[in-house]
Parts: structure tokens; C-alpha cells; sequence
């Protein structure tokens, strides 16, 4: 398989990042974009001058917004936001290949149904094998080459390990999994944990208050996690401790940087400046998730109320630092 046709569905910074990451040792790669003219854009900038300036596409990799140009991959990568997987997927249907890989590198949870982006690809998809793509990677640090790893995890092992053959490049290095349902709770999570990460540096609470924040976010993701199947080793790998400690420290995430927005004072309509912020789609259902599992999500909770404008950021970090003690759990 490591020759294998693959398309990519979603050209913004992670779709032409690992558009430019497949096209390595291809001769075409196609790369869908749903806006004509945003396909029309990259095929003559070479370039994906909106989300990854100055960070040319591959020779190899082909913008369209044609969808049958999936139709002779066997591995398609969908990088769409997380809301547009299931419109994504069902105009997909008549074009994917029976028995084609689709591999969910998308960060979120469905709010309308609850679903789980693994659970939206089941149902729209029935001919496809789905895979999930995740772990702490920015679209730009792949797209330079800097050393990167992220987990793949497939129901089939054989699957995960043959798609890990097909992706890995000298720089970006995948980890097989058959935990699917660990590594999208993860990617999911640590979206909504960043924004919360963003704010309390925004309100400049300090180097101790940020490592304390990380640490607690992971105790809930490791509840949440461990109440809806996820293994443990998932949530400690890249996918979930990994990625919740890059993008909880970073300003180049867009969820940090929203927080850090909100933190200084914007209103949340104008804080994340336009970009993707995954996690304030998340957090919602997130919560939802957790109160339905009987699990405490209280950073997570605090982060929803502060988007429903029910809270202040001010009024949530004092309710969060007056919560009564209790053992580290
Ligand atoms: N950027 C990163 O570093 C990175 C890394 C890992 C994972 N991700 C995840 O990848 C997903 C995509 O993020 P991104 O960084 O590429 O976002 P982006 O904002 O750079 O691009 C999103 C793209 O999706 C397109 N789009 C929007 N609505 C659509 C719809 N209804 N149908 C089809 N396409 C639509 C946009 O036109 C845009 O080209 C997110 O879930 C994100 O969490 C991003
Ligand atoms: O910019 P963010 O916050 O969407 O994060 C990008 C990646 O998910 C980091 O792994």
C-alpha cells in the first residue's frame, strides 16, 4: 500500500500540509477544496497564501474542487472542519472506492448529534474503512519538515500499520493504534483545554498556574477518556497528552491564541480574528458528554460558560480556584 493512490478532502493549512506530506515520493496528489475558486487560487500561487505563507505545495499535489478526483485513491484524507465532516463525507459517498481508507484528521465532536467524527464516517460511508489521524502537530512545522509524530489508529491493526507505512515521511513519523475512540476524545479535548490554557496567560496567571492547568485538563481528559473506552496508553501518548501539552503552550495554536484573546479583554464574537477555532465547537457537547457520563469537567465547564457568555473569564478562575479541596484524582 505505501505507493497508493491518496487524495486529501480540505485544502486550508492541514489539509495542504499533509497534501505536501503524501505528495512525497508521488506523482499526483489531489487536493479538494469545496470553493472553486479557492482551488483555483492554490493551483496557480502553489501556495496556500490564507493559512501557510511563504510554504509552497508540492510539485506533485494537485488543488481541485472536482470530487470525483477521489475516486481512484485508496487512501483519502479528510481535513475538513470537524461540523463540515458529515456534509463532506455524504457528497463523498458516490465517489469513494469500496474498501478505501478514510482517515479523520479533523479535530472536534459533531455538536448537533454527538457524534464522534468516527461515528459520522460509519454512517455516511458505509464502504469505507475509517482510520483517525492525531497527535501534536502544527500545519506550518510539518509543511517546513521539522521532526513531527502523531498517532494512526484503525480498527485493523494490519490497516493502521500500512496506513503508518503509506504517511510516514523521514520527518513525520506515525504511531500504529487500533484505539480509535482514545485518540479522537483526545484531539477533541485538548482544543477546549487551549482555550482555557490561552486565557489564564492572557490574564498573565503565571508559568505555575499554566502547568497546573495542563495537569488538571489531563485529569479530565483521563476521566472522560477512561469513562468512554479509551485506553490509558492513548491518553498518555501523542494524541492525548501530547497534543494537550503542545497546544496548551503554544500561541502559534489557534485554540491558545483565542483564549489569550479573551483572556486580554476581546469579546468572544472577535477573539479568534477569523481563524478555525475547533474548541469552542467542542465544548458544548463536550460537557454534555461528560454530565451524561457522570464525569466533573469543571476547566471544561468553565470554558463552555465563559463562550455562552454565562461567565467572565474573572468569575471563572475564581470559581475554579475557590472549588473545595479534594484528593489528586
Ligand atoms: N492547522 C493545523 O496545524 C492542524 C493540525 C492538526 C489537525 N488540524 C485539524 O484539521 C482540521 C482542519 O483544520 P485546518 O487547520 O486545515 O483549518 P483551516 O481553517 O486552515 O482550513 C479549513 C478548510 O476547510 C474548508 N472548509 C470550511 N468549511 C467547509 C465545508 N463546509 N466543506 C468543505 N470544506 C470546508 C475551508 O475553506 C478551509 O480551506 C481541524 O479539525 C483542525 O483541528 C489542524
Ligand atoms: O491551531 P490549533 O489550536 O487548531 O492546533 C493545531 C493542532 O491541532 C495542534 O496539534
Amino acid at each position: 500500500m505505501t505507493r497508493d493512490t491518496i487524495a486529501v478532502l480540505g485544502a486550508g493549512a492541514w489539509g495542504a500540509a499533509l497534501a505536501n506530506v503524501a505528495a512525497q515520493g508521488r506523482r499526483r496528489v489531489a487536493l479538494w477544496a469545496h470553493d472553486p475558486g479557492h482551488a483555483e487560487t492554490l493551483a496557480r500561487d502553489r501556495e496556500n497564501r490564507r493559512h501557510l505563507p511563504g510554504l509552497p505545495l508540492a510539485h506533485a499535489v494537485a488543488p481541485t474542487s472536482d470530487l470525483a478526483s477521489i475516486a481512484d485513491a485508496r487512501v483519502v484524507l479528510a481535513v475538513v472542519p470537524a461540523q463540515a465532516m458529515r456534509d463532506v463525507a455524504r457528497a463523498a459517498r458516490p465517489y469513494l472506492a469500496d474498501g478505501a481508507a478514510f482517515v479523520i484528521c479533523a479535530k472536534g465532536i459533531e455538536r448537533d448529534r454527538r457524534h464522534f467524527m468516527s461515528e459520522v464516517v460509519a454512517e455516511e460511508l458505509p464502504q469505507a474503512r475509517p482510520a483517525v489521524l492525531s497527535g501534536p502537530s502544527f500545519a506550518a512545522d510539518v509543511c517546513k519538515g521539522l521532526p513531527t509524530a502523531v498517532t494512526l489508529a484503525a480498527a485493523d491493526e494490519a490497516l493502521a500499520q500500512r496506513l503508518c507505512e503509506a504517511l510516514s515521511t523521514k520527518t513525520f513519523r506515525l504511531y500504529r493504534s487500533t484505539d480509535i475512540r482514545g485518540v479522537e476524545i483526545g484531539g477533541a479535548a485538548k482544543n477546549v483545554f487551549a482555550i482555557a490554557a490561552g486565557m489564564a496567560a492572557g490574564r498573565r496567571l503565571g508559568a505555575s498556574a499554566q502547568a497546573a492547568l495542563i495537569a488538571r485538563s489531563f485529569a479530565e481528559l483521563t476521566r472522560l477518556g477512561r469513562a468512554l473506552g479509551a485506553r490509558s496508553e492513548t491518553l498518555m501518548g501523542l494524541s492525548g497528552l501530547g497534543d494537550l501539552v503542545l497546544t496548551c503552550g503554544s500561541a502559534q495554536s489557534r485554540n491558545f491564541a483565542f483564549g489569550q484573546a479573551l483572556g486580554q479583554g476581546a469579546a468572544v464574537q472577535d477573539a479568534s480574528g477569523g481563524k478555525l477555532t475547533e474548541g469552542a465547537f467542542t465544548a458544548r457537547v463536550l460537557i454534555e458528554m461528560a454530565r451524561k457520563e457522570g464525569v466533573e469537567m469543571p476547566i471544561a465547564e468553565a470554558v463552555d460558560a465563559i463562550l455562552s457568555l454565562r461567565l467572565s473569564v474573572d468569575a471563572a478562575i475564581e470559581a475554579l480556584l475557590m472549588r473545595p479541596l479534594k484528593a489528586e484524582i
